[in-house]
């Protein structure tokens, strides 16, 4: 009997998927570590990665009795390689069979109040801390020929929004990539999925609104920073309010499905990034958020969720 329980055992083990996930101290990266790691079929071995260690007392805590079991907690900073390759070589055979790239960071603002090196940072975490990750890790996964890259992209990555001009092009750049990069993966059988949430109430909300109260408007013109204060900051919170998904939420949708190339979470959100698709010119989606920002509505997404009918000529 002991030998076929073994047996049984070690295939088990053999058919758990190793899971690295970056950026697990709060939000989406949290809440999806611990899920996995709670999975009742115990299909995951994660590897729940953070920058910063001193902050892992709330994973520890979410993760309760499978730390230590199905959820390993290790440091990963997405802007060093050294952190990365440390990481991961210290992997059993380096197996890490679904990539989880989720650490990144918001900039909301007049371009006149950031510094490049705000700019910079920004690129750093959301585009290259990708690009360093896939460095590391995809020549294993070709080598297997197997493998799933889960990017946690934005609706961002899709559409731009006022006063989020750098986090926009840190999250389209992501998407080219990964766009580009979804050909040859194919070729290795490699699955890339690209996850475009749109708000999500997490720590991410609180910097992102934080740093924008905090900004120092005084680069910017009257209008602009007007603009900023009375437009964006003052519906900031009403708009994640009744927009918003929780982590959980994200989490819940990325392990019940599996995932195409672009999946968007917020089906209130893809009125507004259809526009997108829907006119190759470009013109519909900008005119739409003029007018839903400049022309009395400040507040594009009423309470109940529904969004306005977009047209396509300005009044
Ligand atoms: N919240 C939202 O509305 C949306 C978020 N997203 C995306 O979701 C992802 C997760 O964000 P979310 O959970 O909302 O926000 P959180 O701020 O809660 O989580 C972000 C995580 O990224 C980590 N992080 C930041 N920089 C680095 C780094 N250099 N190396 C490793 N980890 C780092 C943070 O660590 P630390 O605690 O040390 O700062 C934190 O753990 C991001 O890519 C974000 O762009 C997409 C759409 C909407
Ligand atoms: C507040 C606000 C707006 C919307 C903001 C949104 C929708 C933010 C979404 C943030 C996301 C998705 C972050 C992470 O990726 C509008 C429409 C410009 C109108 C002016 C005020």
């Amino acid at each position: 009997i002991l030998p076929t329980i073994s047996a049984a055992i070690q295939l088990k083990i053999m058919a758990q998927k190793t899971v690295l996930i970056t950026g697990c101290s709060s939000g989406i990266g949290l809440a999806l570590a611990v899920k996995m790691a709670r999975d009742e079929q115990k299909r995951f071995k994660v590897y729940a990665t953070m920058r910063n260690l001193t902050r892992k007392d709330k994973l520890a805590e979410a993760a309760g009795r499978t730390l230590g079991k199905t959820l390993e907690i290790k440091q990963l900073d997405v802007c060093s390689e050294e952190s990365i390759k440390t990481c991961v070589s210290s992997i059993p055979d380096r197996r890490i069979d679904i990539l989880v790239s989720n650490a990144g960071m918001g900039l909301i603002g007049p371009i006149e109040c950031q510094t490049i090196d705000e700019m910079r940072t920004v690129m750093d975490t959301n585009f290259f801390g990708l690009v360093r990750l896939l460095k590391e890790i995809l020549p294993d996964m070709k080598k297997k020929k197997s493998g799933h890259i889960v990017i946690i992209s934005s609706v961002m990555g899709i559409q731009g929004i006022l006063f989020n001009d750098v986090y926009a092009a840190s999250k389209f750049a992501v998407e080219g990539f990964c766009e580009s990069l979804a050909i040859q993966a194919l070729k290795f059988k490699l699955q890339l999925s690209l996850i475009e949430p749109g708000p999500v109430i997490t720590e991410f909300e609180k910097k992102v609104f934080e740093d924008g109260m905090k900004m120092d408007l005084s680069a910017a013109d009257e209008e602009t920073a007007d603009m900023f204060t009375n437009i964006y900051l003052k519906n900031y919170k009403q708009i994640f309010q009744s927009l918003g998904q929780s982590a959980e939420d994200i989490a819940e949708i990325i392990l019940a499905e599996n995932p195409p190339f672009r999946h968007q979470t917020n089906t209130l959100y893809t009125p507004m990034t259809t526009l997108k698709y829907a006119d190759p010119n470009g013109d519909l989606p900008i005119d739409t958020f003029y007018k839903m920002v400049f022309h009395g509505r400040g507040s594009p997404f009423p309470a109940n969720g529904s969004c306005r009918r977009p047209t396509s000529r300005l009044p």
